[in-house]
């Protein structure tokens, strides 16, 4: 019907092409002054009286019946109301035209108006099939996943990643699957917190021979992940434990007892596996996974609270320890991935206290100064690898209880940071190429409230200023988190990491929070996650249609060259609202719709394996939530602009055709097609007219 309309805007008119446009509404009991013509000798459509009088009654629903000036009939009439007397008046003779008092509206501005028109309704016509389509597809292909639950047991805490997977069916890529990360009800954590994920802490290495902890630890991530997945697809899903360094370090004994009470499905995975898990993740993230034409990939730098991961594209076959080859999609890559154990920032900062303890062996191992403490810092260190033999301290928790009190040497402490573990074992290889530095990395950066941008040695900045500062000041400076006591040894270590331990420069790396996110300024992070949102498709569809609805109407009191049947369906909207013009004015219409790209915002895990297929990473993908950022009101001007027509309707309808002087109704009937503001004036005209 829509379109009917529009294809009627481009079918030359009944009368032919050169007859002009419909003549302005003239209802019942007025006489308007055409000139000096009657409209005795209008004839109307169907509803219209044939013997030459106006319809005694005409209202705005019978605009409809309302059809072109038709010079034929008006000869007719004109002809039988010679019949009634001389004074009835008669159109001019040249056939069809307008009333010398109706402007002709300028054909070309009406070309382009039908044209814009046109255009826009295309637009959201295809905007809504494309909607649709999208919203089926995601429905359809959604019927088509397996699920999978990953808890990535660390040495800091136990997270929990719900995955769902489907078949790729995109051209582009040679990915079997595509993944996405399941994030709902994670409540966004306090600022303190890098990573909105569901976690648990402690890791499960502080919970050895501890039943009751290890329940607490995972209880709360199984709940949560069952939330995550259709009911139906509970009894497919799959589950898997992966215990990183923080469980590779413990004695056999203990990493059984751990193995025995949490699932068969736990496994402690290798350091490789971590960094090619990791690698994969990162890479699919960033889209350099299965790309065709291949593309370079990114090498990844995962530092975790106990290991170091390094994980890059390296053809030289030499150390192979280290070589993973592998097939991802229809691309092979040969990588070099290797694991360093005590290379994490917590064990990296035990080996401080280690190395201390060391230089001052008769120090009696309840107290000890350390030089990346701030001044009046004192707290209790459990360390784990200080006692040649390890003190067992309550509820099992393994290690030497010592006493730290900060005495800031920012000289002292850079030297200090260096020689925790930092050079790369004999025989590794070097990494080379760009790297993503994620976790571990993004963390420091982001506790020093540093972008992308920031170099190493403003790193080694922010951490001497926080280190001069008083322990009192320095941990009021920051949100409250975990281990802040640390950070300034943190911010040596990792750049000494880098530059003397991995030999890589500040050009090489990309901090990143490990979700394919590049670390940008931190307002811009808040800023993009606060805007992803979830629309329901169907409420975005019909705002689209309603706002298509009430464009048209807008449209057509600008050009005043819609089809009847837009007009038509604007009428009735102010056709009974008798009320002022200001409660009319005010239909409110505002449409906001966002558009917006939904990272996930949770840090993946070590990617999974499928245990049923072939040992092939799976990889992570994020869902783009349709909303766009634009804001549809109709103008008051243009109601305003119906607002008037209708009042001249309504004023002319309700049997005060003797209350219209025929010039002035003329007049306004013809200054329809003139600019708002004069109408607006011949409004407060008429009303001024009725009093
Ligand atoms: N301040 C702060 N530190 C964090 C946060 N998340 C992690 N960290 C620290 O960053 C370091 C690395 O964290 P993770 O990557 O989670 O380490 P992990 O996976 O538990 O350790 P591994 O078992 O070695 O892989 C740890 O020392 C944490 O203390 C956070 O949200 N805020
Ligand atoms: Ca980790």
């Amino acid at each position: 019907m829509v379109f009917g309309n529009i294809t009627q805007l481009f079918t030359p008119n009944r009368y032919g092409a050169n007859t002009q446009p419909p003549l302005p509404y003239i209802p019942t009991g007025s006489s308007p002054d055409v000139g000096t013509s009657s409209p005795a000798s209008i004839a109307f459509g169907n509803g219209g009286s044939k013997n030459g009088g106006l319809r005694h009654s005409a209202s705005l629903q019978d605009f409809s019946s309302y059809h072109a000036f038709d010079p034929e009939e008006a000869r007719e009439t004109d002809s039988s109301a010679k019949q009634w007397g001389q004074n009835e008046a008669s159109f001019s003779k040249d056939k069809g035209g307008l009333p010398p008092s109706v402007p002709k509206p300028s054909t070309s501005r009406r070309k382009w108006i039908r044209a814009v028109m046109i255009v826009t309704c295309l637009f959201l016509f295809a905007s809504l099939v494309y909607i649709l389509g999208m919203y089926v597809y995601t429905n359809w292909s959604r019927g088509a996943s397996r699920y999978y639950v990953v808890f990535d047991c660390g040495s800091t805490g136990t997270r929990a990643y719900v995955y769902q997977a489907s078949i790729n069916y995109k051209k582009d890529s040679s990915l079997p699957i595509v993944m996405k990360s399941l994030t709902e009800g994670i409540s966004r954590k306090s600022s303190g917190r890098a990573y909105d994920r569901m976690e648990t802490e402690p890791g499960f290495d502080k919970l050895v021979n501890n039943r009751t902890g290890l329940k607490k630890a995972i209880k709360p991530l199984i709940q949560w992940a069952e939330r995550q997945i259709p009911k139906h697809a509970h009894r497919t899903t799959s589950l898997f434990v992966y215990a990183t360094a923080g469980v590779r370090r413990l004695r056999a004994s203990d990493s059984s007892w751990l193995l025995g009470n949490v699932w068969e499905w736990v496994k402690i995975i290798s350091g490789t596996e971590e960094a090619y898990f990791g690698w994969t993740a990162l890479n699919y993230q960033t889209s350099m996974l299965g790309a065709v034409p291949k593309k370079a990939t990114f090498g990844a730098l995962d530092l975790g609270g106990s290991s170091l991961q390094v994980t890059f594209e390296n053809e030289e076959r030499a150390h192979n320890e280290t070589n993973l080859d592998l097939r991802i999609g229809s691309v092979n890559h040969h990588l070099s991935a290797y694991s360093l154990a005590g290379y994490g920032l917590n064990d990296a900062f035990e080996r401080s206290v280690v190395q201390l303890l060391k230089r001052m062996p008769n120090v009696n191992n309840s107290e000890l100064k350390h030089p990346c403490l701030n001044s009046g810092y004192e707290g209790q260190y459990v360390c784990s690898q200080c006692g040649s033999t390890v003190k067992r301290g309550k509820k099992g928790k393994s290690g030497v209880p010592i006493k730290l009190i900060g005495a800031p040497n920012w000289g002292e402490c850079s030297a200090l940071a260096k020689i925790a573990p930092c050079a790369l074992p004999d025989g590794y290889p070097r990494p080379h190429g760009q790297f993503y530095a994620v976790s571990g990395f993004f963390v420091v950066y982001r506790f020093f409230n540093l972008s992308a941008e920031a170099s190493l040695d403003d790193v080694l900045e922010k951490g001497r200023e926080f280190c001069e500062k008083a322990w009192q000041v320095a941990r009021t400076s920051v949100s409250p988190q975990p281990f802040i006591e640390q950070y300034c040894f943190r911010a040596p270590y990792i750049v000494s990491l880098l530059r003397e331990g991995l030999y890589i420069t500040d050009k090489q790396i990309i901090i990143g929070s490990g979700t394919g996110k590049a670390l940008s300024s931190t307002l811009g992070l808040k800023g993009y996650e606060t805007l992803s949102m979830k629309i329901n498709p169907v409420a975005l569809i019909s705002v689209l249609f309603v706002s298509l609805i009430l464009l048209l109407c807008a449209l057509s009191r600008v050009g005043n060259c819609m089809p009847r049947f837009f007009r038509k369906s604007c009428l009735p909207l102010f056709k009974h609202n008798s009320a002022s013009a200001s409660s009319v004015l005010n239909i409110p219409s505002p449409f906001r719709l966002r558009w917006s790209h939904m990272g996930t915002g949770v840090k993946p895990p070590l990617s999974p394996i499928a245990r049923s297929s072939p040992r092939r990473p799976f990889s992570f993908g994020s869902s783009i939530q349709l909303m766009e950022s634009c804001s549809l009101y109709s103008s008051s001007s243009s109601v305003m602009h119906s607002y008037s027509s209708d009042s001249l309707g309504e004023m002319q309808v309700d049997n005060s055709g003797s209350f219209w002087s025929s010039r002035s109704q003329m007049r306004l009937q013809s200054r329809r097609s003139q600019s708002r503001e004069d109408l607006s004036s011949s409004l407060a005209e008429s009303h001024m007219l009725k009093m």
